[in-house]
């Protein structure tokens, strides 16, 4: 489903963020990608969204070879690949449903559908009665579960959560955590990019752990041993 053929990337400069980096994750995987600050985890997030380009090697996403795609592909491509991140990036001046409802207004999807799946998203986050709420309303918790319901509404393949608990207590992490383990169960492809140790040690899920660019180690039931 990802798969990563010697992948190097440099930015200006010279240093290489990515050195020959081979990375493959199957279809219904989980997968933690840990590694200390300035390892290269971000700069692998964007080259999977072709937000960036590899400067060699080739970044394959569910057969599709991304440097194959033109410009008006790529929002096509992107649906496939739904995204949280640290600062949840919700729409501040809308409510929860709207929301939630601009990820399908996006790509044209009619009224009767979104009022169908707006409210099953939020029933599988547990926040169906907070619809009405605007962001500022809600605890950092309850804002990235609107995130991840936001994220998964167009039923993507991949769910790509960048730091999802940075900003969260120890509970809300948990509660993040078992959202994507149960959104895993059920057949989307989860990579999580995080410095959280204590839940990546419980989990017992693949670790792939970065260092200086390059992959250093890749565990099936890994935990996460690296300083930070
Ligand atoms: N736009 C950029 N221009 C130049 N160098 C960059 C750029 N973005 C990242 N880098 C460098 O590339 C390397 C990898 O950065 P990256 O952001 O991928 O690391 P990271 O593992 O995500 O770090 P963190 O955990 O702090 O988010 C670092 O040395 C960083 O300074």
């Amino acid at each position: 489903m990802i798969k990563l053929e010697n992948v190097s990337k440099e930015y200006m400069t010279g240093m290489p963020a990515l050195n020959n980096v081979s990375l493959h994750v199957r279809k219904g995987e989980f997968v933690f990608v840990v590694g200390n600050s300035g390892s290269g985890k971000s700069t692998l997030v964007k080259l999977l969204l072709k937000e960036l380009e590899p400067t060699e090697g080739e970044v394959i996403i569910d057969n599709v070879h991304l440097k194959r795609l033109t410009h008006r592909q790529i929002p096509k491509f992107r649906r496939n690949i739904g995204v949280v991140f640290q600062d949840f990036r919700l729409l501040k001046d809308r409510n929860v449903y709207e929301n939630i409802a601009f990820a399908q207004r996006v790509i044209e999807t009619p009224t009767r559908y979104i009022k169908r799946d707006v409210p099953a998203m939020l029933s599988m986050v547990g926040l169906a009665e907070k619809y009405k709420s605007f962001p500022r309303q809600l605890s950092g918790g309850e804002q990235q579960r609107v995130a991840l319901a936001r994220a998964l509404v167009n039923k993507p393949k991949i769910l790509l959560a960048d730091e999802p608990t940075g900003n969260l207590d120890p509970k809300n992490s948990w509660e993040i955590m078992k959202l994507l383990e149960e959104i895993n169960q059920q057949g989307t492809t989860v990579l999580v990019v995080t410095h959280n140790r204590e839940i990546v040690n419980a989990m017992k899920k693949r670790v792939i752990t970065m260092r200086k660019g390059v992959i250093v180690s890749d565990e099936k039931q890994g935990g996460y041993y690296d300083e930070d």
